[in-house]
């Protein structure tokens, strides 16, 4: 699509290097990109048809840089729907990292935590998805240079990318859950009632966001792994009241082991390509 071909050319002309991995950094994780070497940020508001990011904890840039020895590229702050941005636009960023020829993308998330088992401060691989969100970033006329018009969803990740990641977290002793998370479409937090209807379709974990993007993803081929940080349990779970503040702030407490999570992660895919 011509939006996204115009998106490309004024990032291109600020890179030295074309990034081979994407992040979209959720709410409070975005200080991952303090770890990128040689950072370049590019302003949302500098891209022609890039929506800008309007939530707490998400500061909205582009940044690039290298990683774990990689040339890569993450959202500070993504796009949500209840922002009030056309669904199409949530999941427009995929698109510019297909253009820029990004192979492989890591969505991490903030998440309420559905199944018990679960604590505030877990990381949970996501490996399906519930769309209770009921909105389609497909919808429309499909340009078939990105993707099919009726994508396969049987498999929403990459496991090869989840198997090489889980042996090394195995051996580094850090902790990885996985679970299917259910999008809703906010901003209010959930109720208990539907929280209990969530469980009962099989849901872990509840989040706002991810979703679309993943879809985005599927239908134009880029391989994809899904992190999301457990920020509290969900609506009626506990007895506690939900706040976004809290929700950025257990973001913030698990900074070291999320960071060193990302980076077995981001090691993880030259394991896979041997
Ligand atoms: O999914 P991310 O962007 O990490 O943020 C999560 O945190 C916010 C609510 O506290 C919502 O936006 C929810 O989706
Ligand atoms: N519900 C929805 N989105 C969220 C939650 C939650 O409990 N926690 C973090 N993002």
């Amino acid at each position: 699509m011509r939006l996204y071909t115009e998106m490309k050319e004024t990032v291109v002309r600020r890179l030295t290097t074309f990034p081979k991995v994407a992040m979209i950094l959720g709410s409070g994780l975005g200080y991952l990109t303090e770890q990128f070497e040689e950072p370049l940020a590019i302003d949302y508001r500098e891209i022609p048809g890039f929506p800008t990011a309007t939530v707490e904890g998400h500061s909205g840039r582009l940044v690039f840089g290298t990683f774990q020895g990689l040339p890569v590229v993450a959202m500070e702050g993504r796009f949500h729907f209840y922002e009030g941005h056309r669904i199409e636009d949530v999941s427009s960023p995929i698109y510019l990292f297909k253009e820029l020829g990004v192979s492989n993308l890591l969505i991490t998330n903030a998440s309420g935590g559905i199944n018990r088992s679960f604590s505030p401060g877990d990381i949970v691989a996501v490996t399906d998805i519930i769309n209770f969100g009921f909105r389609n970033p497909l919808r429309g006329e499909n340009d078939r240079r990105y993707g099919p018009r009726f994508p396969d969803m049987s498999e929403i990740i990459d496991f090869a990318w989840l198997k090489v990641l889980k042996s090394r977290l195995e051996k580094a002793k850090i902790d990885l859950k996985e679970g299917t998370y259910c999008w809703t479409l906010g901003p209010s937090y959930e109720t208990p009632a539907e929280i209990r209807a969530f469980e009962f379709f099989g849901a872990d974990l509840v989040g706002m966001s991810t979703v679309p993007e993943v879809i985005a993803a599927r239908h134009c081929g880029i391989k994809l792994l899904v992190l999301s940080c457990v920020t509290n349990m969900a609506s009626g779970i506990l007895k506690e009241k939900l706040t976004h503040a809290d929700v950025v702030k257990t973001a913030n407490r698990i900074r070291p082991k999320f960071t060193a999570v990302v980076q077995h992660a981001v090691e993880s895919i030259k394991e896979t390509e041997q």
